[in-house]
């Protein structure tokens, strides 16, 4: 019967969870659990696709694999909405950014343009290897002097301090030492908009409680105020001994696209209808630290919380490197082929604990269809990344952390053992810096993996794995101890 009633009617709509007027679905969403976990939970009840309402928003829930490919790689143009919120338009003013900008021509120039001088800054050149490595030396000096005191640490500022530079590097061709009042300042205020952010509160939901005093709001507007002066120093500094002759870094790059687009010199666009303003430019940087940085610094902290929760995993990684590095020199990119079972642990850290668990919502530009189900122009989807990576159909014990599971059956060389992985996305809003991000990954754990045993300080506990959902999936606050290892000694004085 149901067969018969497709085919008479078209596509059906998903199941719905409960919703009223005005509030939607929201009774049904209160839970304790955060939400990639609640919307798993809740496709036993209403199965693996289903509709809910936020406010007046209609949003789909994808939770498996098939789905969520048809949504993002084979109707990916269809898909490449973003919905405007009331905290990610104060955040990019009006959408004029990449991750949160709506799918257009302006859109996707500048993808374009930020992909090509990623490319150019990253992948392509030298370059970017030798400003992670240079930050990878900083943070095992650092690490290796509170070790020498026996100190317990917090390796999280040391982190977030060596992926800030590799991305001020990138955009500005500059960097920050410990205790800069620039870079304390910026770590203040990008804290704050993690924190207030995106983050589904109420007046993304209802934007009518603008109008009530809001402290969120009030950070959030803060916050960007002081990242705007920032951004406005640097953009006019470049401004002023801007060379066409010269590329130094991602903001000289698009200096030059948005002056060859207003002369007109671009083959395929022009300064009219791709509308490149000043705005633009500034946003796309902020938004390059917004999504390079705290990500970045998230799945290493993961990482490390893993290595120690599972020492066996790390004396092995260190034998690999031992094997084939040795201790007179540290850790290249050109070392990512013969260190599998590094990358299958990273692979691992970034299948159990994504840290974008729901990507960012895309939005329906067109009436279209998802699998049997119909959808309409405008609504949200929301692609659970947690229950592809945990689908229990797909992964043996996706509960496990076993980086085994990214090895071929010789464990020499390194698979994707289902398609129900995508940390990255895929397709037209795929992660633009998926490239960089596993670079610095590979070169950071490597290089402190090379010179440091870690594991949990006399009298604390284990890491918590359970974590804490905000724009990122975050673990909680953890201390570390970092024993050198035979061998840094002779290597500490090449890198100190
Ligand atoms: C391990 C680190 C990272 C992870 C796991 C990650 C993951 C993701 C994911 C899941 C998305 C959303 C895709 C979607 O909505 O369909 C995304 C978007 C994005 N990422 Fe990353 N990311 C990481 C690091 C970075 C870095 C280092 C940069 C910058 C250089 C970056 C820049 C972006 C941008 C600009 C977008 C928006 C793309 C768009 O909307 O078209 N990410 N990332």
């Amino acid at each position: 019967w149901q067969l018969k009633a497709k085919s008479s009617h078209g596509p059906q709509e998903p199941p719905c969870l409960p919703a009223l007027p005005l509030i939607g679905s929201l009774l049904s969403l209160q839970s304790p659990c955060p939400p990639h976990v609640l919307f798993k939970e809740l496709q036993k009840k209403y199965g693996e696709t289903f509709l809910m309402m936020m406010g007046s928003h209609r949003v789909i829930i994808v939770n498996q694999h098939a789905h969520a490919k048809e949504v993002l790689l084979k109707k990916g143009k269809i898909f490449a909405g973003r919905p405007r919120t009331v905290t990610t338009d104060i955040l990019t003013r009006d959408g004029k950014d990449i991750a949160f900008g709506d799918y257009s021509a302006t859109w996707r120039f500048h993808r374009k343009i930020v992909h090509g001088a990623l490319c150019m800054f990253g992948e392509g050149s030298a370059s970017i290897e030798r400003i992670i490595c240079a930050e990878a030396q900083s943070l095992c000096c650092s690490v290796s002097e509170a070790a020498a005191v026996g100190l317990a640490l917090d390796l999280a500022p040391e982190l977030t301090r060596a992926v800030t530079n590799v991305v001020c590097s990138l955009c500005f061709n500059s960097s920050y030492s410990r205790g800069d009042p620039e870079f304390e300042g910026m770590l203040r205020y990008s804290q704050g908009i993690v924190d207030t952010v995106a983050k589904d509160s109420l007046v993304d939901v209802f934007p009518w409680l603008q109008v009530f005093p809001n402290a969120d709001l009030r950070l959030l507007k803060h916050c960007v105020a002081i990242r705007d002066k920032l951004l406005q120093k640097k953009y006019d500094e470049h401004k002023a001994d801007y060379s066409d002759h010269v590329q130094r870094d991602l903001l000289d790059a698009l200096l030059r696209a948005k002056r060859s687009a207003e002369n007109n010199n671009t083959a395929d666009i022009n300064a009219e209808s791709v509308g490149l303003s000043d705005d633009h430019l500034l946003m796309t940087v902020g938004d390059i630290f917004g999504a390079g940085v705290e990500t970045t610094t998230t799945v290493l902290k993961w990482a490390v919380a893993y290595l120690i929760h599972h020492p066996d995993v790390q004396r092995r990684i260190q034998h690999e490197l031992d094997t084939k590095i040795g201790a007179d020199r540290p850790p290249r990119l050109s070392d990512r082929g013969s260190l599998p079972y590094l990358e299958a642990t990273i692979r691992e850290v970034l299948r159990i604990r994504p840290v974008a668990p729901l990507l960012i919502p895309h939005v329906a530009l067109s009436d279209t269809s998802i699998g049997d189900f119909r959808v309409k122009k405008g609504t949200r989807v929301i692609i659970n990344l947690w229950s592809l990576h945990h689908d229990e159909k797909e992964w043996n014990s996706p509960e496990l952390f076993d980086p085994d599971r990214f090895l071929d059956s010789e464990g020499t060389g390194l698979t994707i053992p289902s398609s129900s992985y995508l940390p990255f996305g895929t397709g037209i809003r795929v992660c633009l810096g998926e490239a960089l991000a596993k670079m610095e990954l590979f070169l950071f754990l490597s290089w402190i993996l090379q010179h440091f045993t870690l594991s949990v300080p006399p009298d604390h506990s284990l890491p918590s794995l359970e974590g804490k959902f905000g724009v990122v999936l975050q673990p909680t606050k953890y201390k570390v101890k970092a024993t050198p290892r035979p061998g840094w000694w002779r290597a500490k004085s090449q890198t100190c």
